[in-house]
């Protein structure tokens, strides 16, 4: 047995019928954590099994985690500020067990994630509440603001869609069918239009229905491409024209299956619009989940949402706990095998 094992990981990895339940008990958390921890399992499998059997701390330990961090997209930055802190605290003599330099390891990256895991809360007022999405193409864009949708009507909210991708054909259908999913009306002009324009329309429709949430849809665009970029800005004027605190949240998607390119799209699209806060897809089909540490580590930007699975549902607000508890289980397996 492990020496150190918190209650929640004690779930098996791939529950089979009923995601809700684990044969301990029911997750307290309504299924939520062991969905994460399915998703973040091809990231986190290295870094939660290292520990399995080892009954020694030393060098060749740290420099095992370390190729791990390295190899989950961790980044160089926050790989290096997670190592030199367990090596510090090893010279002191401070992880005397495998159980103390888990619980390191656990402080360490929490105190990396906790400062962008800041929820996105809509403020009660009388103007829509501005969302404008961005991020290169196939990032998960669509699929997020569907998502988002879906949330922010099951909390109450009055939701208006912008369908400002007016750049790909089937742009417009895919956030219709999004619409007609989620009940939400869609505001959208022939593909071609300037987007900009539709935006307005969107702003001025959901102003007129006393809509609390406006959320626009953007075409995907790689930062290279200056006129699009210049697009956005566009964009982003137009609605500051309306209201001076318009776009209240500038969300960039980024899928997190490009690994450390997610740092360079964050860098160029934060010159184009005011990024405030990170959408971070995909999170359950790739071993590159660490990306969300280099992030975090680079810009500070708070993450508000990450997407686990093409579902409706599959759209949580980031937590910084749940994230690094899930990302270090154990697979029963594993540790049955221990
Ligand atoms: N597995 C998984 N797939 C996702 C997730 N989010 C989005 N996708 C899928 O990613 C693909 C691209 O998503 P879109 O929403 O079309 O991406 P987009 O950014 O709008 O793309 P463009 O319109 O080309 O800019 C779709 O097949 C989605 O179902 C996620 O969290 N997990």
């Amino acid at each position: 047995m492990l020496p150190f094992r918190r209650k929640r990981q004690s779930q098996p990895a791939e529950p089979s019928v009923d995601d809700t339940a684990a044969p301990d008990g029911p997750d307290p958390s309504g299924g939520l954590f062991s969905r994460l921890r399915r998703g973040l399992q091809r990231t986190g499998s290295g870094i939660g099994q290292l520990f399995l059997g080892r009954k020694q701390i030393d060098a060749d330990l740290l420099e095992e985690l370390e190729t791990l961090l390295l190899m989950a997209d961790v980044g160089v930055e926050a790989t290096t500020r997670i190592i030199d802190d367990l090596t510090d605290r090893l010279k002191r003599n401070q992880l005397t067990d495998i159980e103390a330099l888990q619980h390191a390891l656990r402080e360490d990256m929490r105190s990396i994630l906790e400062p962008v895991s800041q929820p996105l809360t809509i403020p009660a007022g009388d103007k829509p509440f501005v969302i404008l999405t961005v991020g290169v193409n196939g990032a998960g864009k669509t699929t997020t603001i569907g998502k988002l949708a879906e949330r922010f009507k099951s909390e109450g909210h009055s939701v208006v869609l912008a369908a400002g991708d007016t750049f790909r054909a089937a742009a417009v259908e895919q956030l219709q069918a999004w619409g007609e999913r989620t009940g939400t009306p869609v505001i959208s002009q022939p593909t071609g239009a300037d987007a900009a324009s539709v935006v307005y329309d969107a702003h001025q429709a959901a102003l007129a229905r006393g809509a609390t949430v406006l959320i626009a849809d953007t075409a995907g665009r790689l930062h290279t491409q200056g006129n699009l970029m210049e697009e956005l800005r566009k964009i982003a004027r137009v609605l500051g024209k309306q209201d001076e605190a318009s776009p209240h949240e500038v969300l960039l998607v980024l899928d997190a299956g490009v690994g450390q390119n997610a740092l360079a799209q964050a860098e160029q699209f934060s010159q184009a619009a005011p990024v405030s806060g990170i959408a971070m897809t995909k999170l359950d089909g790739t071993a590159k989940g660490g990306i969300v540490f280099a992030l975090a580590q680079r810009f500070g930007v708070p993450v508000r949402f990450i997407g686990i699975g093409e579902g409706v549902d599959d759209l949580r607000p980031f937590d910084a706990e749940a994230f690094v508890d899930a990302l270090l289980a154990q697979t029963r397996e594993a540790a049955d095998a221990e």
